[in-house]
């Protein structure tokens, strides 16, 4: 097993940290590159496990993706059966492509790693049948492996989808669904929908490609057949990811800051502003730099963070160091992300010493001294960044296999590092 010894805070932190691109708008965007009716340019697009195996995926399916300078160059093809989809244990990968794969000439097999295999993708699959797709499915009913047999082209029409385990379901269909003849009318049935900033991301890439969507009526998204342009685009840095650091700022005092912050944005992580204010910071945007300052106190809150979801580890970590309880809600869903997220929060903290609960959907997590000890991470890049922070200002956290974090972000290390001596770091 491999440790990593995450280093004590040296003092107050004075550090910026330009934080790669965004994982889901790098996936997004490879997506409906690969669909579109001319090639396009990807700029600051991430490269990571996830992103790797997007392109990857994409490529077996038919399209071209080559390097130009820093840039990507995507020209679509048709999409081509006879092909694998390795989808890691990346949710983009694996909810994302079925919808493309059905239109391909030919059966698509898809497969992940071990973890992958416990992510629900139910409401995917059924969603393609109700389509007129066949799938076939492996293993266990409703997940990894399956192949999708596509035929060449999808009528499309109307469907219903319980997105209440994860928003990728319907984000997933929606993005190869002005290629269906009739293109799409999707309603979400189930009681709760997590991460609508990233539905929304999803309707803002298909509208600047020139594709109609109607989301007009609560929970109903209409998307029209049609053309999806080929773009130069620019990919935001990743705020989820900018998470971590800026949120050190709070563990250690100090200042930390991220350049590119964009001034809107559909990215869940656009929220951190306002809710790290709560939790003790003050935060100012200079332009596009985004300063985070902290005095090494962090208040408890009680927060909502089923549109935010991603960045929940993160918070978990400032909570249990933290002058007050905190509790986390509406997150029931994170127990299908990397690994049960819920159950690894409680049981990592608890091995430290700290006090951690899992409620019905979310954690209420208590202060308490903390010591040192393995923190083991689950293959999860977000709870290796949150131990991360614990390890600012706990001695002796050693985070397991902290080169998991390359799912999203490879250079973590070297960024933390970086970030820690104070010095500028460049992605
Ligand atoms: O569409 C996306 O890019 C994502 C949607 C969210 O998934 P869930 O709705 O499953 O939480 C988020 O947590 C994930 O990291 C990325
Ligand atoms: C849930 C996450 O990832 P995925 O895109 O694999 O669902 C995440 O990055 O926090």
């Amino acid at each position: 097993m491999d440790l990593w010894t995450a280093p004590l805070a040296p003092g107050p932190l004075d550090a910026l940290v330009d934080v790669p691109g965004s994982k889901s708008l790098t996936n997004r965007y490879l997506v409906l590159a690969a669909l579109a009716d001319a090639p396009g340019r990807l700029r600051g697009a991430l490269r990571s496990r996830d992103t790797l195996l997007m392109a990857g995926a994409l490529t077996n399916l038919g399209t071209r993706i080559e390097e130009d300078g820093t840039d990507w160059l995507v020209t679509p093809g048709a999409v081509q059966g006879s092909a694998t989809v390795q989808c890691g244990l990346a949710g983009t990968v694996m909810r994302f492509l079925p919808a493309v794969a059905a239109l391909a000439d030919g059966p698509v097999r898809f497969d992940g790693d071990d973890a992958a295999l416990a992510r629900p993708m139910g409401p995917v699959l059924t969603a393609l049948r109700t389509l007129g797709v066949r799938v076939e499915e492996h293993g266990e009913p409703g997940h990894l492996p399956f192949t999708v047999h596509g035929r060449g082209a999808v009528l499309g029409g109307q469907v219903d989808v319980d997105a209440s385990a994860s928003s990728q379901f319907v984000s997933g269909l929606l993005l190869a669904a002005a290629r269906f003849e009739r293109g799409l009318t999707l309603r979400h049935t189930g009681r709760t929908l997590p991460s609508l900033p990233h539905i929304e991301m999803t309707v803002a890439l298909l509208r600047e490609a020139g594709v109609e969507v109607d989301d007009s009526r609560p929970a109903i998204w209409q998307v029209a057949p049609g053309p999806i342009a080929g773009r130069d685009v620019r990919v935001e840095p990743d705020l989820s990811n900018a998470a971590p650091f800026l949120c050190a700022a709070l563990v250690a005092g100090g200042t930390v800051r991220v350049p590119g912050w964009p001034t809107s944005t559909t990215q869940p992580g656009g929220l951190l502003p306002g809710i790290l204010e709560r939790l003790g910071a003050t935060t100012r945007l200079d332009g596009d730099v985004l300063s985070v300052t902290g005095n090494g106190t962090i208040h408890g809150l009680d927060l909502d963070l089923h549109a935010a979801g991603e960045i929940a580890p993160t918070i978990a970590a400032l909570a249990v160091l933290a002058d007050s309880p905190t509790r986390l809600r509406g997150i029931a869903h994170l127990r299908g992300h990397e690994t049960d997220r819920l159950a690894a929060l409680a049981a990592e903290i608890t091995r430290l010493g700290g006090q951690a609960e899992q409620t019905s959907d979310g954690l209420v997590i208590t202060p308490r001294p903390l010591s040192g000890g393995t923190w083991h991470t689950y293959e999860d890049h977000r709870m290796a960044t949150a131990g991360a922070l614990i390890g600012l200002r706990v001695p002796g956290v050693e985070v397991e296999d902290v080169a998991t974090t390359a799912k999203t972000l490879p250079d973590f290390v070297g960024l933390w590092s970086g970030m820690l001596s104070g010095s500028a770091v460049l992605a």
